[in-house]
This record gives C-alpha cells, structure tokens and sequence, in this order.
C-alpha cells in the first residue's frame, strides 16, 4: 500500500483517481503544523503540495519511504530539489494545466490596473461617489512589454492582442522568427523596458531573474508606465518598485506574488496605486483540477514503478550505468555550461560528439546532461538531465548527438557545440587519466584548461604586450592568475586568452580588461 500525503488543499476531483486507487492510501490535510508535517511524512511514499508547503531538506530528510514529491502547479521553489535528489526522491510538477488561467489573471489585472477597477470599489463599498479620481488609461495602442515568453507570457500576449495593444516580448529564448510566428515584436531586455506602457514579467524565479526589474531597469522604463507581477516575488525588487510608485515615476503596479507570502502587512499595499491579490494565478476550479490530475497521475505512475511526464530533478541512475558514465557527467556539465555562457544569440541547434573510448557506450545521459549545463544559464534547476531535452525541444532547439572517429590523439574525447541565430561555436573535453578533466579545444583554438572555478575568456589580436597588460591589470585589482593558456592559429592573428583566476572578475576590472588595445571580447564565467 502507498501512503500519500497531500499537504495543501487540492481539488478533490482532481485527485480523485488517486483517492480511488486501491493500492492507495491518502490523506489530504491542508492544516498540519510543522512538527505534524515532519511527523506525517515520515511515513509516506509521496508527498504532494502546492505552492504553501515549505519542502525543505529538513522535510525530506524526515522522510526516508519518499519516492515522489509532487507539486500541483509550476514554480518548484518551494521544494529543495538539491536535498530532494541527494536522497533520490524524484520531483514531479504539472507545467500545463494552470497555464490559462494564470495569464486570464494577468488580464484581469492588467485590465483593473488600467481602469483603477478595485480602489474605485473600495471608494464606492465606503459610500463614497468619486468620478474624478478614478480616471484611467486605454489598452489600445498601448504597448505591452512581457519579459518571459513561455507559455504563460505567449497566452499574455495573444489576449493582449485582442484588446488591439501592440506587444513587444524579450526571453533569451526567443528570436526574430518565432516572434514573428507568434505575431509579436521581439526586443532586447532594455527594449521592452524603455518601450512598454505596461511591463508584465511571467520568467521563474531563479538566479538570473532574481532582482531583473531593479532600480536601473525601472530608470529606464517610460515615466507613468505600470508594471504587473503574476510570476513570482523577487523579480520585481519591491523597494524599488515602491520608491519608484512613491517618485511618480511608475504610475501602478499589480501584484498576484510577494518576495515573501503570505504578503499580509506589506509596504506597497499601503500604496494606492498598487493592487493586489494573494497569489491567485492558478485558482481556478479548471487550473485546479488540471494540475491535481496530472500530478496524481505522475505519482501514481512513479509510484508503481512506470515513467513520469513532468520529471522536474533527477531520478536514480543504474549502478552499472553509473560506473561507466560517472566520470563524464561533470565533463559534460561543465562543457555545456562553459559553452552556453560565452556564446551570442539565441540556441539553434546543439551537438554533441563521442569518440574514442566512448564510442561504444550509450552516451545519451551525457548528452542530456550537455545540454542541461547549456539550459540552466536562463532556465536555473529546473531543467535537469531528465526533461533536459524535453525542455529544449519546447524550446526549438534542435538536439544532435552523434559518434566519431577523430580523437585528435586523446583517449576520449567529448566535444560540445552550439549554433545560434549568430554564430557557431565548440569546445572540447576529455578526462586525463590520473589528472581529471580538461578543456582541450575552444573553437579552432588548443587549450589545457581545468573545467572548474572562476575563469576568464579573452579574444584578442596576438600581439606583444596583450598577455602583460591583462596580467597587470588583474593585480592593480588584487584578481590572482592561477592558470594561463594562450591558443592561436597563426603569429599575429587572432588568438584567446584562458584564464583560471582565485575570484570572480566583474565591474571596473572587467570594463578596464575590454580597453587594452588588441582585446576584442572579454567574458567572465563561474563553474561549480
Ligand atoms: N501567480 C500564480 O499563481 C502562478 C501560476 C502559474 C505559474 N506562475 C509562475 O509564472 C512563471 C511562468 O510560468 P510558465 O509556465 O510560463 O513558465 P515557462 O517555463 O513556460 O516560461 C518561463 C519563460 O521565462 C524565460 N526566462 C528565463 N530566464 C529569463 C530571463 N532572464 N529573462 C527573460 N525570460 C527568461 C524562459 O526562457 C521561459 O521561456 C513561473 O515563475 C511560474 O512559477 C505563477
Ligand atoms: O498553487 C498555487 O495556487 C500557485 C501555483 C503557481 O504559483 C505555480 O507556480 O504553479
């Protein structure tokens, strides 16, 4: 018998396979404290929650029967998904089934917003008549700025269309041809942000959107322009917003999500300009019953040993499997990861080759794994080596993975490459017996670089002096080299510079490093 543990309130339809089944024994209790949630999933084989639920290591290590959390809904944020596959339970969500009634809620905000809809009640509840103060603005012909065209921000800018506004959308996965297709424009961040009436951000919260509508990013936005969050807290950094509000800079704002909820007694529900709702997005019956369908399903189907649609982390692996391909995960990784960080443009196409001693071995959990360490750079944890290229085919991106015979004189050789609407790039890696990984091959260039820490990647013209200035530079600002590798293809041309340095290089040293005569592009990465 499984013993399922639902800890946030779900609709009771939706689960109602899973509350049928007879190898099944569930009990749904929205109320537990937190010494009765530690107490109730020690016992379980499945946990699943909302977005209330903190799922936190502590949780999970209480629980040494779960094989399966589920979250009915998207955002996995409050799941510790590190914890949760350090001790193999596999997390799953339900991705599709809140997705419409999310963005018919950004339009019931953005609509309210407009027409200050719920300060106007609030007036009327009060007994008081006001005409005058309530005065709004059209949709039409306004533009919409949506940061984040995934499947929510797609349905936001198909309704928004409809009320005749003009849409302009930036995601570091959309280009010019699949904003064409959707009927939109397409922009950079800076763009959307000086040319939206209206700024509605629907990414995930993780580190690269943490804080992406700043101070400076409102700077740049219209004067009176307003700024919707249905997405998550912590997108909007909320002291700007409210400073911004406070300044007349922004003229409103509506907000489904705080940086920390529940949001009772917060500073910019004090604003009458901001209005607000207690994360509502997927509370529908609809959305409520998809998602609980779907992650009852997945549930019941790990739980008896079948495959999962929405795996959000990663399962185990097999013993045998492991040992073989145990070495290359991180090499793989960490190609991926360096690769996607140094490129321009938007993913086309990713490749990945084998040769040498991987010839022979199925190489594909490698290749998901290449191509989760190139996603994460704009997608965080929630892509792994599971629905790696799941999330890439939703994405466009084309996943090619193929065998050769060229080893360039290494024992194994792993080589990563990626097309983008600008440029083709590739590095190469291999495993040193006794001395670990190495980066051999940047893009026509040999190297011997450890795939690890803080690393610089400098294209410059070769020429005396480059390689003397860049090191002075670094010490002015107290940067250690560790390591330097220079490649080049003939004496005087083009040529990089690889360098492991003991810490992160950024502001002031990073824009002096891009002024040395003859360097033409300086990138700055952090692997871990
Ligand atoms: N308010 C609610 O109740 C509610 C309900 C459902 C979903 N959500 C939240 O809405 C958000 C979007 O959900 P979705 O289903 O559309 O997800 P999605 O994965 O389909 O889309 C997210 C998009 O954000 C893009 N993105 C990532 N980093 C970016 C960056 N730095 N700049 C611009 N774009 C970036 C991704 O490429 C992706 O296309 C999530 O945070 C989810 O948790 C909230
Ligand atoms: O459970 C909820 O109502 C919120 C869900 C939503 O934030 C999500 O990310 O799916």
């Amino acid at each position: 018998m499984f013993r399922v543990l639902i800890s946030d309130p779900l609709s009771e339809d939706g689960i109602r396979p899973l509350l049928d089944a007879e190898d099944v024994e569930a009990v749904m209790d929205p109320s537990l404290s937190h010494e009765e949630l530690l107490e109730a999933v020690s016992k379980s084989h499945a946990l699943i929650v909302r977005s209330q639920t903190q799922v936190t290591r502590e949780v999970i290590e209480h629980a040494p029967e779960l094989k399966v959390i589920g979250r009915a809904g998207v955002g996995v944020d409050n799941i510790d998904l590190d914890a949760a596959t350090e001790n193999g339970v596999v997390v799953v969500n339900a991705p599709d089934g809140n997705t419409i009634s999310t963005a018919e809620h950004t339009m019931a905000m953005l609509m309210s917003l407009a027409r200050n809809i719920p300060q106007a009640y609030h007036q009327l509840k009060q007994k008081k008549w006001e005409r005058k103060k309530f005065v709004g603005v059209e949709l039409k012909d306004k533009t919409i700025g949506i940061v984040g065209f995934g499947r929510i921000g797609m349905e936001v800018a198909q309704r928004a269309k409809g009320h005749r506004m003009k849409v302009i959308a930036y995601d570091p996965f959309l280009n010019k041809e699949k904003a064409d297709k959707a009927g939109v424009n397409h922009g950079t961040l800076q763009e959307v942000l000086q040319q939206a009436d209206f700024l509605t951000v629907h990414t995930p919260l993780i580190e690269a959107t943490k804080h992406l509508i700043d101070k400076e990013a409102i700077q740049l936005m219209k004067p009176g322009a307003r700024i919707l969050n249905c997405a998550r807290g912590g997108i909007i950094e909320e002291d700007a917003l409210y400073d911004a509000i406070k300044s007349g800079k922004i003229a409103g704002a509506a907000l489904d999500v705080f940086e920390e909820e529940p949001a009772i007694d917060h500073p910019l529900l004090d604003l009458e300009e901001v209005i607000a709702t207690p994360h509502l997005g997927a509370s529908t019956v609809e959305a409520q019953e998809n998602v609980a369908t779907d992650v009852s399903f997945d549930v019941m189907e790990l739980l008896r040993g079948g495959s999962v649609k929405n795996p959000v982390n990663m399962p185990s692996v097999s013993s045998e499997m492991m040992d073989k391909l145990f070495p290359y995960f991180q090499l793989s990784e960490r190609l991926g990861a360096f690769l996607s960080r140094v490129v321009n443009g938007t993913l086309e196409r990713v490749s990945v080759y084998y040769s040498g001693e991987l010839l022979d071995v199925d190489t594909m959990p490698l290749t998901r794994i290449a191509v989760k360490g190139i996603l994460q750079r704009h997608i965080g944890n929630r892509v792994n080596d599971v629905n790696a290229f799941k999330t890439a085919s939703d994405k466009g991106i084309v996943i090619n993975e193929q065998k050769s015979t060229s080893t360039k004189g290494f024992t194994n050789l792993v080589t990563v490459e990626i097309e983008t609407d600008q440029e083709k790039r590739s590095i190469a890696g291999t495993l040193l017996n006794g001395l670990g990984a190495r980066i051999v091959q940047l893009d026509q260039y040999s190297i011997d670089v450890v795939p690890e820490g803080h690393l610089v990647v400098i294209h410059h013209t070769d020429q005396p002096g480059a390689i003397g200035h860049v090191g002075s530079l670094l010490a002015t600002h107290h940067v250690n080299i560790a390591t330097m590798q220079v490649g080049r293809t003939n004496v005087g041309g083009e040529a990089v510079m690889v360098l492991t340095v003991d810490k992160e290089v950024e502001g002031d040293c990073h824009e002096q490093l891009t002024e040395i005569d003859d360097i033409k592009q300086v990138q700055c990465l952090t692997l871990s």
